[in-house]
């Protein structure tokens, strides 16, 4: 059983007592101009990122964009061949300067848990506190315990708890010793969605409580939009994109940007006054030079299907499929003069047929466009 850690949970999170280790205190993180490689190409190459104090940061990207590789070098697992990173103006990593992963002050959370199966929770949880007495170690750990919920299986081992939990007991011991950074990488992702779901909000609550800066990795882009403050979009160790998650949204700052957080149907076309041909009709194209060569992206969201044909000025086409996504249906549509087929999504499920002649629009500003990379206006 997994109880909420909300319904036994202190909402305060006061753990400042006389005795006992100061409240912690929000810290910042610098990076500047980092480098690390592990023999070919930088798996990051020249990162410059500031971290404001108890802010969330969710490090975003695809597999091997080095996401991973800057967390450790955070944490001082990797050190870099260049750059500088500062941990609240102290220099952790920089030119004759490197700071040992437990001198740095910061909480780690990985998507394994990492949990000693040979301990029980209240020993997991107190694995990090050897430098408290014995007895304010113990009352240390099952406080952090009571914060996620889990005091009543202090004496259990991991292996009796479910996989929420497990994740749970881990949080609270990367909170015991009240890091001034917590650093999590994919720490959600073991588990199923249900419970990722319930976890991942448990988790950021209490690490707002703490006022804890926080660095996540995930590739999965909802889970940066529910938990960040801030996105930074990462691909081939350099970042695309910093952010907030509107601003991605709105305005990516590129194709590959808007890819993340867009279902997209792309063309490619050429300015001619302040317009641009696609195969669904004109497209507005403000401030592109005449001869630019573009991308496109329409959203399949904004694409207005009208079961009539010949409906108003919009552009023949036919239903070659219908997929169901459960909220909205997923049409794969033919257009005369175009050879691939254009996606639309709709919400009026049900309504639309394979084989169904239909017509479609666009709202002229619901396009996002991009210069092409390297292309030379014609
Ligand atoms: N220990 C290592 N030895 C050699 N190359 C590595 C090592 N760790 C990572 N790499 C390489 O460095 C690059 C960045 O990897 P990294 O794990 O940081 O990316 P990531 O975005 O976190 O990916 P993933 O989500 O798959 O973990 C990749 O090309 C990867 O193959």
């Amino acid at each position: 059983m997994d109880k909420a850690i909300a319904s036994n949970a202190r909402l305060d999170f006061d753990w400042g007592e006389p005795g006992t280790q100061p409240a912690s205190v929000a810290t910042g993180v610098t990076i500047e101009g980092l480098h690390h490689s592990y023999g070919g190409d930088d798996a990051v190459g020249g990162i410059s990122l500031s971290v404001e104090p108890g802010e969330i940061v969710c490090l975003l990207g695809h597999s091997g964009c080095g996401k991973t590789t800057l967390l450790r070098l955070l944490a001082g697992i990797e050190q870099p061949y260049a750059g500088t990173i500062r941990i609240d103006e102290r220099v952790v990593a920089g030119p004759g300067t490197f700071v040992v992963p437990e001198k740095r002050e910061v909480g780690l959370m990985f998507q394994d848990f990492a949990l000693f199966p040979h301990l029980t929770v209240l020993e997991n949880v107190t694995f990090g506190l050897n430098t408290l007495k014995k007895e304010d170690r113990r009352r240390e750990a099952m406080r952090a315990l009571g914060r996620v919920g889990l005091e009543h299986t202090a004496e259990d081992h991991p292996h009796m708890l479910s996989g929420g939990m497990q994740q749970r007991v881990a949080l609270a011991r990367a909170i015991v010793p009240r890091p001034r950074v917590m650093l999590m990488d994919e720490p959600f992702s073991g588990l199923d969605r249900r419970t990722r779901d319930r976890v991942r909000d448990e988790t950021l609550t209490i690490l707002r409580e703490m006022r804890a800066t926080t660095i996540v990795v995930t590739h999965d882009p909802d889970e940066a939009l529910r938990i960040a403050d801030r996105i930074v979009l990462m691909r081939k160790g350099k970042i695309v994109q910093d952010g907030h998650a509107r601003a991605f949204y709105e305005k990516p700052a590129d194709l590959f940007a808007a890819r993340f957080f867009h279902e997209l149907n792309e063309f490619e076309g050429v300015a001619q006054g302040e317009l641009v041909a696609t195969p669904l009709g004109m497209i507005a194209a403000p401030g592109h030079a005449d001869g630019t060569h573009l991308l496109i992206g329409v959203r399949q969201s904004a694409i207005a299907i009208d079961q009539d044909e010949g409906a108003g000025n919009g552009l023949p086409a036919r239903v070659r499929a219908v997929q169901f996504l459960g909220e909205a249906d997923l049409l794969h549509l033919a257009v005369p003069g175009y050879e691939r087929p254009v996606f639309a999504r709709t919400t009026r499920t049900d309504q639309f047929k394979r084989g169904q002649s239909v017509t479609i629009a666009i709202h002229r500003d619901a396009a996002l466009i991009f210069q092409k990379p390297d292309a030379q206006p014609t």
